[in-house]
């Protein structure tokens, strides 16, 4: 088995990164920000987010990433088998993945170190070195304070942080439920990763806000605490001596006692040729980690490595979905939509999505209360593999349970749910509770998409007070997948078509190999395009083609190698849902995002076309069809003529694609995606691809009507993309 050495890391330290040392921040007292101070009024109005830490990459964070890159690394073998180790530090990339030092037992390098970086996915136990979790221990006895950092280095403040022993301090925070700063600590780091669940909290978080006051309860921490704590914050820095760089090392290698953890060598051996950042589909999650109901603070802590032995994990399209289909039509206001997909430039698959009527405005606060319920149903596998994890470990936490399908847990767990989901969702005229409902929302949906092991999902509201976007108060966020309507059969893997290619050299290589790759070669589009057979470029944009592959190809054990599957490798990039100043909620990422990259796709319910025209209008708004223009006249093409027509409706289920708006000049496009079924039976999927270079934070649109194919109607909605090239409607 080949993997990555450590040398691998090009971590560049640079000294202007560099925060406290963990001796430095425990030795000065005067260093512990008291977070359940009230802040002054200081605070900036100018930054929106509101957060303390904000997770906007910053140049600091393209720094990170840089660091963080893999260089070109001896390879090194690892035998098949079971190796001993002992984690003896851990840090926290750009991407907030921790990354554990293991010092490996029967292994060493040549030159004699024996250590390597391993992500939790890679390591069956987070099984610390028994000198280094006693330091820990100690650590958390002393004193349940952690430190503030400033905002600038998101990588190493998160590894600064966890420096603190924060989990042992939560932990024993909540065996011993004391009221102190730790809590308003653990919240702010829940903000800071976007969960806020503190928010959301039972008891202990309710009493600290008592403690607090109304002014400094944690939702108004967001905003007027957060200059006055960073000025803290700061100074603190600046007291310190700021020569050393965070780690989490905690102290020099004393103990040479192992603790043996087994890992699997295959999943090994493949995860090191990836690079750590990388979000991976099948990351497991642990409960475990929600220690005194607290998110982990980076996207996964597992305490057990749950891939199969191949490290393979299987995504399979429901032959028939199970969910009822049953329109609620008066709760969410639909348009319908009608577009041309750009693919049907370059072929007779296309794809509409269409709108007549305008949306009702949405401001109304009553809307955000159909947010209730939010959606804790997971459709996904993995969840529900985490799940039954989490109730097997036999935590009855309460606080542990917000993260979890209501559904799936005992009658004893769900009816503590219901309790705390009623607690934190109760109509409330505060504006705090209303801020709960959509850090809620958001957690929930951040859940689901890392059970798919995507990045998180964030609610934002700059704009007015509308709490939460228009959904079905049914809704359920799902990542990757269709869903389908009952009567919909989508053909199971026997009958799938895959590629044997082993790393799809053939791919990669040149246009005149590609065609012996199955997924490249067998399907009439690709053969209307013969010479453009490249889907993604080598480092794994998109090169504007079309593509296919499905989970039997032999390269989907290592999807991130394959050329064709870059649409099927999780989002990495963290997307924003934001309220706009013209056009109801959009999306845009806090990550830049180079040209070609493909974001994600459009996931929903499949219906049927004639279920898809029964719609009213208003319930049509989140309607994509998956076929393009409908046969007029007769006229219908070959591909139109040999199956059924679907659309795909996001409103019962989707993901953040559904919130794209459009622009008349789009930094999307939209392409068709076909993997984990058949081409040729009119159920690809959407994948939604960057045509150029977009900043951070710019909104991410596609054009409704790329070809023009539509015409515009009576009732057609106004377009307000202020684009130069605006064409007036959504649709014309
Ligand atoms: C698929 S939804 C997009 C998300 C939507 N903004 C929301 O808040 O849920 C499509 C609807 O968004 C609005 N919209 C999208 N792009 C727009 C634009 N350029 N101008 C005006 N309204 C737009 C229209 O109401 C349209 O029917």
């Amino acid at each position: 088995m080949i993997i990555h050495s450590p040398a691998a890391f090009n971590r560049q330290i640079n000294c202007n990164d560099i925060l406290l040392s963990l001796s430095n921040a425990r030795a000065k007292s005067e260093d512990v920000v008291e977070i359940s101070d009230s802040g002054s009024a200081n605070g900036d109005p100018s930054e929106s987010d509101g957060s303390l830490f904000s997770r906007s990459p910053s140049a600091e964070q393209e720094v990170g990433e840089e660091r963080w890159r893999m260089s070109e690394p001896p390879q090194e073998a690892f035998d098949d088998g079971e190796w001993k180790f002992q984690i003896i530090g851990e840090e926290v990339d750009h991407n907030g993945e921790v990354v554990y030092e293991v010092e490996w037992e029967d292994w060493n390098r040549e030159d004699g170190s024996n250590t390597t970086w391993e992500t939790a996915q890679t390591i069956s136990d987070i099984k610390w070195r028994p000198a280094q979790q006693k330091l820990r221990n100690d650590i958390a006895a002393k004193s349940l304070s952690v430190d503030v950092m400033t905002t600038t280095d998101i990588h190493n403040i998160e590894t600064f942080l966890r420096n603190q022993a924060y989990h042992e301090k939560l932990k024993r925070y909540s065996k011993e439920k004391k009221t102190n700063n730790f809590n308003d600590m653990a919240k702010l780091m829940a903000k800071h990763q976007g969960y806020d669940q503190a928010a959301t909290r039972g008891p202990a978080s309710q009493s600290a806000q008592g403690s607090q006051g109304s002014s400094s309860s944690p939702l108004t921490l967001r905003t007027n605490q957060r200059a006055s704590m960073r000025q803290q914050t700061e100074n603190s820095i600046a007291g310190s001596s700021s020569g050393a760089r965070a780690s989490s090392r905690l102290s020099s290698r004393s103990s040479v006692t192992l603790i043996s953890g087994n890992v699997n060598s295959s999943t090994k051996s493949r995860d090191h040729s990836l690079p750590s950042t990388s979000y991976s589909s099948s990351k497991p999650s642990s409960s475990k980690t929600l220690l005194n109901g607290v998110p982990p603070a980076s996207p996964t802590l597992p305490s057990k490595l749950t891939r199969s032995s191949k490290g393979k994990e299987k995504e399979v399209i429901p032959h028939v979905s199970s969910p009822e289909y049953t329109p609620s039509h008066d709760s969410v206001p639909y348009n319908h939509l009608k577009a041309s997909s750009a693919l049907s430039t370059s072929s007779s698959h296309a794809s509409s999505f269409s709108a007549t009527k305008k949306r009702p405005s949405s401001s109304s606060p009553e809307h955000s209360d159909s947010q209730n319920s939010p959606p804790f149903l997971s459709p996904s596998k993995n969840s529900r593999k985490r799940t039954r994890h989490f109730i097997e470990s036999g935590s009855e936490d309460e606080d542990e349970l917000d993260l979890l399908p209501v559904r799936e847990l005992s009658p004893f767990l769900q009816s503590k749910v219901t309790q705390s989901s009623k607690k934190a969702v109760a109509p409330s005229s505060s504006k705090e509770d209303s801020l709960a409902r959509r850090y809620k929302l958001q957690q929930a949906w951040t859940a689901e998409a890392r059970s798919a092991g995507a990045a998180p999902i964030y609610l934002v509201n700059d704009i007015d007070d509308e709490i939460l976007p228009d959904l079905d108060p049914g809704f359920r966020y799902i990542e990757k997948t269709y869903q389908f309507a009952p009567g919909i059969t989508v053909p199971g893997e026997e009958f799938w078509t895959y590629c044997t290619c082993d790393i799809c050299e053939n791919c990669r290589s040149s246009t005149s190999e590609a065609d012996q790759c199955d997924c490249q070669c067998s399907y009439e589009m690709s053969a209307a395009q013969a010479d453009t057979f490249g889907v993604y470029t080598q480092s794994g944009l998109f090169a504007f083609n079309v593509y296919k592959g499905t989970e039997l190809c032999a390269c989907a054990e290592k999807p991130e190698q394959c050329p064709n599957r870059v649409a099927q490798i999780p989002r990495k990039h963290p997307i924003e849902v934001f309220k706009t100043a013209t056009c109801g909620w959009g999306v845009r990422s806090t990550k830049a995002i180079e040209r070609g990259q493909v974001l994600g796709i459009y996931t929903g319910l499949v219906i049927t076309r004639d279920a898809a025209k029964a719609l009213p209008g208003d319930l049509a708004n989140y309607r994509f069809d998956l076929d393009g223009d409908e046969p007029e006249d007769g006229q219908a093409n070959e591909y139109v003529l040999n199956h059924e027509l679907y659309s795909v409706d996001s409103r019962l289920y989707g993901n953040w694609t559904r919130f794209i708006n459009h622009s008349c000049s789009p930094n999307l496009q939209i392409y068709l995606v076909v993997y984990n079924t058949l081409p040729g039976i009119g159920l690809p999927y959407i994948a939604f691809v960057a045509n150029q270079n977009i900043p951070i934070r710019e909104e991410l649109t596609f054009d409704y009507n790329p070809n023009k194919l539509s015409t515009v109607e009576d009732d057609a909605e106004p377009c307000h993309c202020g684009s130069s090239q605006c064409r007036g409607f959504l649709f014309s």
